[in-house]
């Protein structure tokens, strides 16, 4: 928190998605439409270098159901000791969640098993806490499942569920303005925040300094954090710069 705000800072999250073991961002998640940026070793150790406190890492070829990354994964978080990871992509079962909660990530991000398999995910819920986040990644109001090729349901329902089951968190994803530099959906994370007391992290479209301002004024409605990927590997600012905004 700065000096003379009362509101907590926004929460920045750089991502790093990682797909054949490189660092890459798709747009509107379409497999196909990679642009790569090279190591996600080094990536992340960049964000780490610029003062990023949390790194949202995401294995694509686990959530496209076509492989994993898993030891780059390990080396990316042991590389960045002292960063917090959110790790997402491909959790969907019991083996997969305990591979997830030993490789040091401090949160997991939970998609289509939140979706397909609302039991198992209601349990891992209650069972750890804060540890288990929810992704919610929308085309309009309908969710999306299995690297956001089938849909998964209506958002205000499987919010409703997962907020009786105690989900802590929720990461809200715009599948339409991801990766597009396009500006982040305000409309729709207003209306998950005033469903859910919970707190909430933007995720899409980020493109410019001024959009880390519009999501920093959204703070005291509940928003905690915002991912930012392309605009970053595209240079539109440095995290530096955006991590001054977020904490105006
Ligand atoms: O982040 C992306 O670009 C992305 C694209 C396509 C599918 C998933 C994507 N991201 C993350 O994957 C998890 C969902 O994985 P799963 O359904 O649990 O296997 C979701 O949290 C997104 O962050």
């Amino acid at each position: 928190m700065s000096e003379f705000n009362q509101s907590p800072d926004l929460v920045l999250l750089p991502a790093v998605d990682i797909a054949g073991g490189k660092a890459v961002r798709l747009t509107q998640g379409e497999a196909g439409t990679e642009t790569n940026y090279g190591d996600p070793v080094e990536a992340a150790a960049d964000w780490a270098g610029q003062g990023a406190e949390w790194i949202h890492l995401v294995d694509l070829d686990a959530a496209f159901g076509r492989g994993h990354n898993a030891a780059i994964i390990r080396r990316v978080i042991r590389q960045v000791r002292g960063v917090n990871i959110e790790l997402s992509g491909g959790i969907r079962d019991d083996a997969s969640l305990e591979a997830a909660l030993s490789s040091g990530a401090k949160r997991i991000n939970l998609g289509t098993a939140a979706l397909e398999n609302p039991e198992w995910a209601a349990n891992v819920i209650g069972q750890y806490g804060e540890a288990i986040a929810v992704g919610l990644d929308v085309r309009g109001t309908t969710l999306a499942a299995r690297g956001w090729t089938q849909e998964g349901g209506d958002l205000w329902g499987v919010l409703d569920r997962l907020e009786q089951a105690g989900c802590a968190r929720y990461v809200v994803t715009d599948v339409t303005k991801d990766g597009t530099l396009r500006g982040p959906n305000i409309e729709l994370l207003e209306q998950v925040m005033d469903r859910t007391d919970r707190p909430v992290i933007a995720s899409g479209g980020v493109s410019s300094l001024d959009d880390i301002a519009a999501l920093r004024a959204l703070v005291p409605q509940g928003l905690e954090g915002a991912i930012v990927g392309k605009a970053l590997y595209a240079g539109a600012f440095t995290l530096a710069e955006a991590l001054d905004v977020a904490s105006d």
